[in-house]
């Protein structure tokens, strides 16, 4: 396991930030963690990154404490923030250097010279890279950059030092296409080979797309925490029956009695339900009720996931199966 949450609470005064969230994210994982606004979600990862204390609750990072070890998690770590807030009069260049001179520093007192030699010319070479590859102007201050632009001198800093484990709060705001394109790239080379991220975002899309498993946050706790495939194996169908006119009460009845179905609605002759049971099970439906027309649709992933976000846990656990 390569992060670990154990019932971590936080409140800001009254309010509360995440109660009992407890997650874990596997060694290699590509894991979403969204939620509606305000649901904990940077919450969680300031606390994971020590900028906040919680109130109760422990994590672990790579086996690091957060307790004993908080030191050994930020070495380990390409963390990235929602806003990225630099030293204005620098250049992206001047903060690459200050990254890798600390970084490098540290290294030199525990594993001696060379090693610290090594990692400055290596990491070097990726911020070179990285910056080219997202078409980073590194010249010029930070503070005369566009959002974007800052946005993406954030992720050379993440990234520089390819640390094992990457942890991104709203990686994409500000980046255009293109250049998102390019950091997706980067992160699927980093994920394939072998780096565990944390990717918390508001865009479903890019989530079902990149992510190998997400987290659901709704009101400071994980409500739910699924592969991908689970979602898309467990989805529901939506099913439009056109019945011939006299037979649509009769038709409704045997659609309530399959006991696989929900939110039937009838308008005049058609028949609208979500299907929930085995194909065969629809099919033997079909046939009984020999209808005039039909339609079989799929939900997208992301209404699924709407669902966890505006209904409750009950209704979204039967439609996600779990
Ligand atoms: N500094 C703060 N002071 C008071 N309340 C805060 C503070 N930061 C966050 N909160 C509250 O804690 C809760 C969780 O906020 P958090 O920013 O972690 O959510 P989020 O899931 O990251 O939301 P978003 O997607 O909008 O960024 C919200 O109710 C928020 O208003």
């Amino acid at each position: 396991m390569s992060i670990e949450v154990r019932e971590l609470t936080k409140k800001y005064g009254e309010i509360t930030g995440v109660e009992q969230l407890s997650l874990k994210v596997g060694t290699g994982q590509f894991q979403g963690f969204i939620g509606p606004n305000g649901a904990g979600k940077s919450t969680t990862i300031r606390c994971l990154m020590g900028l906040l204390t919680p109130d109760s609750g422990t994590f672990s990072i790579l086996g690091f404490d957060d307790k004993k070890a908080m030191a050994s998690i930020k070495a380990s770590v390409g963390y990235l923030p929602s806003e990225i807030r630099l030293y204005r009069k620098l250049s992206t260049q001047v903060h690459i250097a200050l990254a890798i001179a600390i970084r490098r520093d540290a290294i030199a007192s525990v594993q001696g010279k060379a090693a610290a030699a090594a990692f400055e010319k290596h990491a070097e070479q990726t911020a070179k890279t990285l910056s080219k590859r997202l078409s980073l102007d590194v010249q010029r201050p930070f503070g005369a950059l566009s959002f974007g632009n800052q946005k993406k001198a954030g992720i050379v800093l993440s990234m520089l030092h390819e640390p094992p484990v990457l942890i991104l709060d709203e990686p994409t705001g500000g980046l255009d296409p293109l250049v998102q394109e390019t950091f997706f790239e980067l992160l699927k080379e980093r994920h394939t080979a072998g780096t565990t991220i944390l990717y918390s975002s508001h865009i479903l899309s890019e989530v079902e797309r990149l992510c190998d498993k997400v987290a659901i946050v709704k009101s400071g706790s994980v409500i739910a925490n699924e592969a991908i495939e689970h979602f898309r194996q467990k989805r529901l169908k939506r099913v439009m029956l056109k019945c011939h006119e006299d037979r649509v009460t009769a038709c409704a009845a045997m659609v309530e009695q399959s006991g696989e179905a929900s939110r039937v609605r009838i308008d005049r002759n058609v028949i609208q339900m979500d299907w929930h049971g085995l194909p065969s099970k629809l099919t033997a439906l079909m046939t009984s009720i020999n209808p005039k027309d039909f339609t079989v649709t799929e939900p997208s992933l992301e209404s699924i996931f709407m669902h966890y976000y505006h209904d409750s846990a009950d209704e979204a656990a039967e439609i996600g199966g779990i």
